[in-house]
């Protein structure tokens, strides 16, 4: 079986980071573990690893600017509907990796994931292809520091979920940047004391509570109209409790081991393998060199 994780969400969220320590901390628990390069963009040394697929050797978005005379926003979307025309390139690449995890990491460009049928697309491709895959979406902590743009990323994450059949997990990435302070002071404000959120405030972003976003006043911006389309954001959300987020610390061992868990069993992830005879296991070890 072969399983496959795409990595996405918004630019700079930390995907390729991501990347990196998952398949670090996959082979060192040693699972065999690649990571595919989908960013025509990327630069030369953006990984630690050689990625043992690169959309750079079907198409890079400096050649598409210079031959096609497009801009980079324009020439990436090339670069993408070529991929599509193109998935033929891709299951060869992939072909030589059985009993493997892929760890795919995608471009960062939103409208990629709103509404351009790549995700969806990509991901039908890798299921016909035998691929067990899921996904997982990104959001940077810093994005909790206001809550238009927290609520603005939730719904940038349930508008790529919506297109996509695949499991979906969505990651609170960078949280080494939120210092968290279990002060005894734990209050229901939801702004930061001193720049510091208490725990509590932090529970209230990975699980969204609505009510951030309706109790909001900020200035004349909670009026009138702008009330209104608060209060539809607070019911979509509640009708769609699937969005909540999963802290990612990559500073901690611990955090990285949750993130991975939570994926593996998304994906059923060894599900597949052989079951083991009650006899094999009862012998153990000790009876293997008699055989
Ligand atoms: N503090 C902190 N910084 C991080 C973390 N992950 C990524 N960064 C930083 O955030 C920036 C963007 O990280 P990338 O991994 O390149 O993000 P990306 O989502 O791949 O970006 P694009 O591919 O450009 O969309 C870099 O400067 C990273 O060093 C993290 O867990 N903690
Ligand atoms: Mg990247």
């Amino acid at each position: 079986m072969r399983y496959a994780v795409l990595i996405t969400g918004p630019a700079g969220a930390g995907k390729s980071t991501f990347s990196t320590a998952f398949a670090t901390h996959l082979r060192m628990a040693r699972r065999s573990a690649h990571i595919v390069n989908l960013d025509p963009a990327a630069t030369g040394d953006a990984f630690e690893y050689e990625p043992a697929v690169d959309i750079r050797e079907l198409i890079t978005l400096e050649d598409v600017m210079s031959e096609m005379s497009m801009g980079p926003n324009g020439g990436l979307i090339y670069c993408f509907e070529y991929l599509l025309q193109n998935m033929d390139w891709l299951e060869e690449e992939l072909g030589g990796y059985d009993e493997d995890y892929l760890i795919i990491d995608c471009p960062g460009q939103i409208e990629l994931y709103t509404h351009h049928p790549f995700l969806p697309t990509l991901a039908r491709n890798l299921q016909r292809m035998g691929i067990r895959t899921c996904a997982v979406y990104l959001i940077d902590s810093q994005f909790m520091e206001d809550r238009y743009k927290f609520f603005s990323g939730v719904l940038s994450a349930m508008s790529a979920m919506v297109n996509l059949e695949i499991p979906w997990i969505n990651i609170m990435s960078k949280m080494d940047l939120v210092s968290s302070a279990p002060s005894s002071s734990d209050t229901t404000s939801d702004e930061p004391r001193n720049g510091r959120r208490t725990r509590r405030d932090i529970s209230r972003y990975l699980d969204p509570d609505p009510l951030l976003l309706s109790s909001a006043r900020d200035g004349g911006r909670d009026s009138g109209r702008f009330h209104e389309l608060n209060r539809a954001l607070v019911q979509l959300i509640e009708d769609h409790p699937l969005v909540s987020f999963l802290p990612l610390d990559l500073t901690s061992t611990e955090s990285l081991e949750v993130v991975v868990s939570h994926i593996d069993f998304t994906m059923q992830y060894g599900e597949d393998e052989e079951p083991k005879e009650p006899n094999d296991l009862d012998r153990g070890d000790f009876f293997e060199e008699d055989e």
